[in-house]
């Protein structure tokens, strides 16, 4: 219910910005005035204050909302382990593997009733979410709609990148709609309940168990460009009041819990502060690139990051490679071949990435880890080596991003075993042919 989160049309209405103080009532006069916690709230309502940073975090990163709901997030039976062999949280716990690059095809999209929750696969990660550092990537391919059934994860933050199919996330701070080509931010704790308006959905999660992500500073790129703040997209207060017999599902040290509930837990009248899920367009992102020569580091296409305690050194960083002109003279334009500290999980959302002539494929996956050698496959390099640099040319249909970390990512075993894991990868580089000779320059 809410009197303003619809517009005449029926698609969802939301507040603009990123990490805003934003205040939502979907019954007028459900926000308290003047206090956070009077001493009776309005229309029987219970305050309760949902924090994402510590209570001394400052002012500038401290997030927090006042919610104001039919029953506390306290009121449920407790909770017992779900067997949940396709998750994992510890990556210490992961063996170590050889050094390869490698590459995934898309999951299949399960036959099997398989709702968002079930349908997540852990493929990679690195830290712990008990030790708040580091995050877990995972998939989902998911065929139904998450009915009764309420989810949190008290292990990070969700970054959500559908690759197919529509999501439908009713919060409790209000509900979101994302396509292919957006994005979606759950915070930490916050619950959820998913359903599939095109009847199956696939694509990536990060989980990131460490610092926010926030909008990077721009230096001397100015006050504007990359992801611009007002692109981002709260929703307005919503809730159900609903009672049944419904299960909670919590995501806790790595592992999944069950409770039974009486209600929806989604049943928070008003709420106001700046701790709360947004979604974004990524073909909103303003694209920053070179008008000279050479092919810029890849942080200029840095969306959000979460900092580590390093100044400069991001935990998480999420890269996108948008439709841009490439217009550098003199120049190879795809990405160099490269070696990095960093290490670089990739997928592809839409159309063709530009460093990979075949065998990238929307839905699929690839992983290049800390100093693993990578770059485009011979056929990309033959290409760009010959291409006339003298006019501009326009990389169209695309949409690719990067989880891009600041330590190793560990594949799970269930990466390594996949038949969709791609055997061949590393020939896309063995037909790179020598083309020195001491004689010819
Ligand atoms: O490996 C990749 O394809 C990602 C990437 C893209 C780019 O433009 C520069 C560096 C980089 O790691
Ligand atoms: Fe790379």
């Amino acid at each position: 219910m809410n009197v303003k989160d619809r517009d005449e049309q029926g698609g969802l209405r939301y507040q603009s910005g990123f990490g805003n103080e934003f205040a939502t009532e979907a019954l007028p006069g459900a926000l308290p005035v003047g206090r956070n916690s009077p001493q009776r709230a309005p229309y029987g309502l219970y305050a309760e204050q949902f924090s994402g940073t510590a209570f001394t975090a400052p002012r500038s990163h401290n997030r927090r909302s006042w919610l104001y709901r039919i029953r506390p997030a306290a009121v449920h039976m407790p909770f017992r382990l779900l067997d949940s062999p396709r998750i994992v949280g510890d990556f210490a716990a992961v063996p170590p593997t050889p050094p390869n690059q490698l590459r995934w095809d898309p999951l299949p999209v399960p036959e099997a009733p398989t709702d968002f929750i079930d349908g997540w696969v852990t493929m990679a990660g690195n830290g712990s979410a008990e030790a708040m550092s580091g995050c877990a990537i995972h998939m989902y391919a998911a065929n139904r709609a998450m009915d009764g059934r309420y989810f949190y994860t008290a292990d990070g933050e969700l970054l959500i990148v559908p690759q197919q199919g529509r999501l439908h996330i009713a919060t409790e701070l209000g509900r979101i709609e994302i396509a292919p080509q957006e994005i979606a931010i759950v915070p930490r704790g916050c619950r959820f309940s998913v359903s599939l308006p095109d009847g199956t959905a696939r694509g990536y999660i990060c989980e990131n168990f460490g610092a926010l992500l926030r909008l990077p500073d721009l230096g001397p790129i100015g006050s504007n460009g990359l992801a611009n703040p007002r692109d981002f997209e709260t929703p307005h207060a919503w809730y159900e009041d609903r009672e049944g017999d419904f299960e909670l599902v919590a995501k806790f040290h790595g592992r999944l819990w069950s409770a039974r509930i009486g209600h929806s837990p989604l049943d928070v009248v008003a709420w106001h502060g700046n701790y709360a899920p947004c979604k974004y367009d990524l073909r909103r992102f303003n694209t920053i690139g070179s008008i000279s020569y050479d092919h810029p580091d890849p942080s200029i296409f840095l969306v959000l990051q979460s900092p580590s305690d390093t100044p400069g050194v991001d935990t998480i960083d999420f890269v996108i490679f948008p439709p841009r002109w490439l217009a550098a003279e003199d120049t190879f334009r795809p990405p160099w071949f490269h070696r990095n500290v960093a290490s670089e999980f990739m997928g592809l959302i839409h159309g063709e990435y530009d460093a990979k002539a075949e065998g990238f494929v929307p839905g699929g996956a690839s992983l290049h880890n800390c100093m693993s050698g990578h770059g485009p496959d011979a056929a990309t390099f033959d290409k760009a080596s010959n291409a006339d640099t003298s006019k501009p040319n326009k990389v169209g249909d695309t949409m690719a991003f990067m989880f891009e970390t600041k330590t190793a990512i560990r594949p799970t075993q269930f990466a390594l075993e996949t038949s969709q894991l791609q055997s061949e990868y590393f020939q896309c580089w063995q037909t790179i042919r020598k083309h020195f000779s001491p004689t010819r320059k």
